[in-house]
């Protein structure tokens, strides 16, 4: 049923992270395979690797229990990763829901417990009498779960006692509401749970998170109060026989998995299980974990083209990154010359990077000035490329910037742009409406006060073809339409730049990714990132020359109007 519906979908066939997960966890191999962390790159496909084997594993449940629990870093991913779990349990009766931080608490409550009663005439006098207590010796304070209980109580028929029961079956969370919510949600427990998924894994156990894995591990390891047992175990305890150990199945993901046991540790991972999928054949490398210092490696999609853009000191590079879009990226504009802008072809780019022996990474060029634009556009007609351009581009040599008044021609580019800050994804945002009021209408930000649904919901449909993005967008993200991303503020870490331009080439697509590096920042750049160890990638980072020539533009003059005015609106703030 699942595969058929999955093959109407569009899924055929499965992808190498799927081939070499998915039998590890099916249901027969639960006892002889332990806990599983998988790395494979990003848009290799490993949402479904877990949930398919988890929804074929609770499929013949037939009462409702809190049994699967998917956790990921924010609520863009809990809304993708429920969008999964329900592409696979269409019509199987499986009840899945989400919590996260920005509906109300007591909303979700109600979502996910039901209150009922049952008939328990000793537990009744128990609560009854509890109850007295408290509301004789009680102080004012928040009612805390058991005070719920109690207050559920005393609304009780005669003999009964409140019985909570879960609504769903899958639970797709963020890991601080999960936190609240056993903590302050009555019923909501984890005694039922047999998959824990925990996927962008390295994020979550990052030390901003951590807290939040030794209270679910505690929750685990709690033992079940004789009421709330299964009939089963009531039988099990009563003869004074052990329960059965508990078995939760933990699958712990990310394209940039850490090699570290010391980072999983807090997981209590049983007999873990390293699986590597490199490239697109399903080709399976078992690895072990090893110790802190081993050096974590990532593989980016081979279907991914890299290019980097020097901007001398920073200084001028909102406007490098308008006549990148102008001229590489989104094209199909036209109209009236109105600015010279100089671009170095791609292939002056590939010579440069593909050489060993260049020392120019970290170089000071000034790409603002008269001599640099001729020398780019002198070089530019004399080198021939030496790497196919995967998208389609425009005439690479000396031409004109269009119009600025020019309304942008339909385009099938979707582009990411990532920032180092929310604020600074609001600035670039106004800096480039400013600069080309033309693009005004077609750019979105995506910032932590933004409505991010909204947002992803137009750029997802071309409404709104170039989103800037804080590195909140980086993680897990799935839009198949993403054509390029755009590193405006190089990333934080190699794992940050695996996983923003893991945004692009998704699923086997091609994909450009572009970075703008300023002087200081090259030698990291090149050293870590472009040509570093820890990373695989297909081909080399390609590095193109994109010269903004100063005389006679308008954009000049309006950027610095622009940069001007929010100036002052900083300081006005
Ligand atoms: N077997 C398949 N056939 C076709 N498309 C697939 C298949 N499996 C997954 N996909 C699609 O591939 C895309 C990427 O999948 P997914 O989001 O699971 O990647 P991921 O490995 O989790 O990436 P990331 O590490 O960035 O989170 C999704 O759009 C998904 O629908």
């Amino acid at each position: 049923m699942t595969v058929s519906h999955l093959e109407k979908k569009g899924y055929r066939d499965a992808f190498a992270v799927q081939s070499a997960v998915i039998p590890l966890l099916l249901p027969k191999f639960r006892n002889t395979v332990g806990d599983i962390c998988v790395s494979a790159a990003t848009g290799s496909g490993k949402t479904l690797a877990y949930v398919l084997p988890m929804v074929e594993s609770l499929k013949h449940s037939w009462i409702t229990k809190l049994r699967g629990l998917i956790v990921v870093p924010t609520r863009e991913l809990v809304s993708q990763a429920r969008k999964a779990v329900e592409l696979c349990t269409t019509k199987m009766g499986l009840k899945v829901d989400t919590a996260v931080g920005t509906r109300p608490l007591s909303y979700e409550q109600d979502l996910l417990i039901r209150k009922g009663r049952r008939f328990d005439p000793q537990g009744y006098d128990r609560l009854q009498q509890q109850a007295k207590r408290n509301i004789l010796f009680g102080g004012d304070e928040e009612p805390g779960e058991d005070d719920v209980m109690l207050q559920d109580a005393v609304r009780m028929l005669p003999g009964h006692v409140p019985e909570y029961t879960s609504k769903v079956d899958i639970l797709v969370c963020t890991p601080g509401r999960l936190v609240e919510h056993l903590q302050s949600t009555t019923g909501f427990n984890l005694d039922n749970l047999e998959w824990l998924v925990i996927d962008e894994a390295d994020r979550l156990l990052d030390q901003s998170f951590q807290q939040w894995v030794d209270t679910v591990m505690s929750h685990l390891q709690r033992e079940v109060p004789y009421d709330q047992m299964s009939a089963k175990d009531k039988v099990l305890s009563r003869l004074w026989h052990p329960k059965e150990p508990r078995c939760v199945k933990k699958v712990v993901l990310s394209a940039t998995m850490t090699r570290d046991i010391s980072k999983l540790t807090a997981l209590k991972l049983r007999r873990p299980r390293l699986v590597v999928v490199e490239g697109t054949e399903p080709r399976e490398e078992t690895a072990t974990l090893g110790a802190p210092d081993d050096g974590d490696s990532f593989t980016l999609p081979s279907t991914l083209h890299e290019y980097a853009v020097p901007v001398g000191d920073g200084a001028d590079k909102p406007l490098y990154l308008l006549q990148l879009l102008q001229t590489k990226i989104l094209g199909g504009t036209s109209g009236r010359a109105q600015e010279e802008v100089n671009i170095a072809s791609d292939a002056e780019s590939s010579v440069v990077s593909s050489s060993s022996s260049d020392t120019s990474d970290s170089d000071s060029s000034d790409d603002s000035s008269a001599s640099s634009d001729s020398e780019a556009s002198s070089s530019s007609n004399s080198v021939t490329s030496s790497k196919p351009s995967p998208c389609p581009q425009r005439d690479n040599h000396t031409r004109s910037s269009p119009d600025i008044a020019t309304q942008l021609t339909p385009t099938s580019s979707r582009v990411l742009i990532f920032t180092s800050t929310n604020e600074s994804a609001t600035r670039l945002s106004h800096l480039l409406r400013t600069l080309h009021p033309a693009y005004a209408p077609l750019i979105g930000t995506l910032t932590k006060s933004s409505s991010s649904s909204a947002t992803l919901r137009r750029f997802r449909t071309g409404r709104v073809p170039l989103l800037v993005a804080s590195d909140r967008a980086s993680r897990g993200l799935d839009i198949p339409a993403i054509t390029h991303v755009i590193n405006y503020d190089v990333p934080r870490s190699v794992r940050a730049y695996v996983h923003r331009v893991g945004r692009t080439a998704r699923a086997g697509r091609e994909g450009q990714a572009w970075t703008l590096f300023e002087e200081r920042e090259g030698r990291w750049f090149w050293g870590d990132v472009a040509r570093g160890q820890a990373v695989g990638r297909a081909g080399t980072v390609s590095r193109v020359r994109v010269v903004v020539e100063e005389a006679g533009t308008g954009v000049r003059a309006r950027y610095e109007e622009a940069l001007r005015a929010l100036g002052e609106a900083v300081r006005a703030k």
